[in-house]
């Protein structure tokens, strides 16, 4: 079933095409997204979060229409998102912060309270559940945010470089829970880190200057990285040659 349908979607920073005639269809399964800075990830997952709107095209989500508000409000309640940065109260505990998201997400009372603790616990901050936010480590911090993301079992999952300060034994036990949520429901995961879609995703897509520029299996990634083996500059592993040379690729057909 798609639950992510994306046409022509254009977005504009003043001048600037930040992401330049996007087609996309996702299912079941983790998608990640590939890409150098500056390549649009971040735009693309601000539009499917509905937090930005797109300069053209069309954006739907779990079957709803991301351009009518009714759309954008009942697809919010069945999303969940980590923004690369974001905001939140010092002063919360971990806790009192999952659970206001919860109610953002206008989560009925009665399911919140087992809603919150669960979500804890499945990132693995049970024993700080009482803490203030402030108080946490970088990657404590980035657990709570992914807990707050997956508070109301969210159909499609967004997340924008969420192994940012895991340390390897986050990045593990966070893989688990990506393969667990991923196996029924949509999961979007944005990264820098090629091992990370290598292990985890089942689907690739990597963005350059706004474009997409290659789809497919992590395997199928890595086979365009065979011929240059004896490449070094193309990366150490396989994967990484892939990416190089889809970019390579792509750069040379683009200057032609
Ligand atoms: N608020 C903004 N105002 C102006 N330009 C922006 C803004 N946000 C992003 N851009 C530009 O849009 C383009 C895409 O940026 P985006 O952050 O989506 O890329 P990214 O792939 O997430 O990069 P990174 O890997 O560095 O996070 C870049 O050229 C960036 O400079």
């Amino acid at each position: 079933m798609v639950t992510v349908r994306v046409d022509g979607l254009r977005a504009r920073y003043g001048g600037k095409l930040a992401l330049d005639g996007i087609n996309l269809r996702m299912g079941a399964g983790i998608h990640g997204l590939l890409g150098p800075n500056g390549a649009g990830k971040t735009t693309l997952m601000r539009t499917l979060a509905t937090v930005a709107r797109p300069s053209e095209g069309s954006v739907e989500l779990l079957g709803h229409d991301t351009a009518q508000q009714d759309g954008r409000k009942r697809a919010r309640r069945r999303l969940g998102y980590l923004p690369q940065t974001f905001g939140y109260y010092p002063g919360f505990t971990v806790a009192e912060f999952v659970e206001y998201m919860a109610w953002l997400k206008e989560m009925p009372k009665d399911r919140v309270p087992e809603a919150v603790e669960r979500a804890i616990e499945r990132v693995g901050l049970v024993d700080r559940a009482g803490s203030k936010l402030k108080k946490l480590s970088g990657g404590m911090l980035r657990r709570a945010g992914i807990a707050q993301a997956i508070v109301n079992d969210p159909e499609l999952l967004l997340l924008d470089e969420p192994t940012a300060g895991l340390d390897p034994e986050q990045r593990v036990e966070f893989r688990g829970l990506l393969r667990d949520i991923g196996s029924t429901n949509t999961v979007v995961v944005s990264t820098h880190l090629v091992e990370d879609v290598a292990i985890a995703c089942d689907e690739v897509t990597l963005f350059d200057g706004g474009k997409l520029i290659f789809r497919g299996t992590p395997n199928e990634l890595a086979e365009l990285g065979t011929f240059g083996a004896d490449d070094a500059r193309g990366g150490d592993t396989t994967l990484e040659r892939g990416y190089t040379a889809a970019l390579r690729a792509y750069r040379e057909r683009a200057v032609a």
